[in-house]
């Protein structure tokens, strides 16, 4: 099966295989092609160039990209898009002033999730989470991770794990799965942290790992939630199972979890929305990723990570959505992007580069998808005709896709 775009007005993010993300200074370069061809084959992309060299050779489907961009597909390495029902009921209390823990305090928040997913059938979670993955891939969204954490028991943790695998099983971008046992201590346990990390540990953990269902660990390292401490324990048992850190630090109070995630090589830390001096030292020359999260920040209407300071001080950085019923409560990458640029002053090039092949890198994808590289998968965007790609995140709000391609085929 061979598809060939041809005539695109511009072909985006094209990189050496050996590309495995960008930092600092080289974010500001986004190589392009213009007047150029892409020919997919199996799924796979095959070649590209400029239009001048483009194959003359027989193609199953012909895509006709006059005015129009093509780029690699969004990648989206932080949701937790599998939950049931919403927490509409708490956003009047948010826009009344109540803060993201007092709203938490009053019996909302993350443990209102919980009671709703323990209660929900399978079947019917896995329903409401198909949903929301059709709407991300129609927006973009070609590679997602999405985590557990709204079980918070062992068979409401294994139901959420089982629905993410299910999602695996039916849809042809990548998902990873990430195992968020500790993002919070149930009500039952309120009085006795110690006696939920010993269950995290020694029951949920190899039961898990067991059956393989999840390739990564978080912890909601921050203070009311797991300190630093409980974090090292978690991660250190995570470990001995093969799962590698990526975990939420920083999102309200900066207490020494960039520095727990470097000790133990995570894959990224997330949030990042209050950083000291000493956060941003400790990620230097280290393989972890920072993730940024714009949509929370919008929504909570808390700092937004310093994200201009970071790069500045020569570290990498990805975007994603966060996407979740308590503290954002969309999944649209479009929207991450927009909101880098105009609010944490990312260019156009930055803001692609970190949500895509920096997002194909925190979730451990940098080979398959994330560029335009021979090789990788062909998850693209084809946009509507425009002048520049700097038009996407300037016109936020609205959509510029006009298809989006996952395996060279159009969804
Ligand atoms: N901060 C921790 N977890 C989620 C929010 C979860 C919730 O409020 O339901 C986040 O990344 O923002
Ligand atoms: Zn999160």
């Amino acid at each position: 099966m061979r598809t060939l775009f041809k005539n695109i007005k511009e072909l985006l993010q094209i990189r050496d295989e050996s590309i495995k993300f960008v930092s600092g200074k080289a974010m500001v370069e986004l190589p392009t092609i213009k007047n150029a061809y892409l020919l997919v084959e199996d799924g796979i992309i095959k070649e590209f160039g400029s239009m001048a060299n483009c194959p003359k050779t027989e193609v199953n489907n012909l895509v006709d990209a006059t005015g129009k961009m093509l780029l690699p597909t969004w990648c989206d390495s932080h949701t937790h898009l599998v939950y049931a029902g919403n927490r509409e009921s708490e956003f009047v209390d948010k826009i009344k002033g109540l803060s993201y823990q007092e709203i938490a305090n009053k019996g909302g928040g993350i443990l209102n999730s919980a009671k709703a997913l323990q209660e929900t059938l399978e079947d019917d979670l896995y329903q409401q989470s198909k949903t929301r993955l059709e709407e991300i891939m129609a927006l973009g969204t070609g590679a997602v991770e999405i985590k557990s954490g709204y079980g918070l028991t062992l068979e409401a943790e294994l139901k959420m794990l089982r629905v993410i695998k299910r999602l695996k099983q039916n849809y042809q971008l990548p998902i990873k799965a990430t195992f968020l046992g500790a993002h919070a201590v149930p009500l039952e346990y309120k009085d006795d942290k110690a006696g939920y990390i010993q269950l995290l540990i020694e029951t949920m953990l190899p039961q898990i790992a067991e059956a393989q269902l999840a390739e990564y660990i978080d912890v909601f390292c921050e203070t009311g939630y797991f300190t630093v401490q409980d974090t090292d324990r978690i991660l250190e048992a995570g470990k001995q199972y093969g799962l590698i850190p990526k975990i939420h630090v920083n999102q309200f109070t900066s207490i020494g979890g960039v520095q727990i995630g470097v000790k133990y090589h995570a894959l990224s830390v997330d949030h990042l929305e209050e950083m000291r001096d000493e956060d941003i030292q400790v990620l230097k020359n280290t393989q972890t990723m920072p993730v940024a999260l714009p949509g929370c920040s919008f929504f909570l209407g808390i700092p937004y990570t310093p994200a201009r300071k970071m790069m500045d001080a020569g570290l990498p950085l990805a975007l994603a959505t966060d996407y979740n019923p308590g503290s954002s409560p969309s999944g649209n990458m479009n929207f991450v992007v927009s909101t880098s640029c105009i609010k944490m002053k990312l260019t156009p090039e930055e803001a692609i580069n970190a949500a895509t092949i920096n997002g194909a890198y925190a979730m451990g994808l940098e080979k398959v998808v994330g560029s335009i590289t021979v090789g990788k998968k062909a998850n693209l965007i084809l946009t509507k005709p425009i002048n520049s790609y700097g038009f996407m995140p300037y016109a936020f709000g609205a959509n510029q896709i006009d298809k989006v391609f996952i395996n060279g085929i159009a969804i």
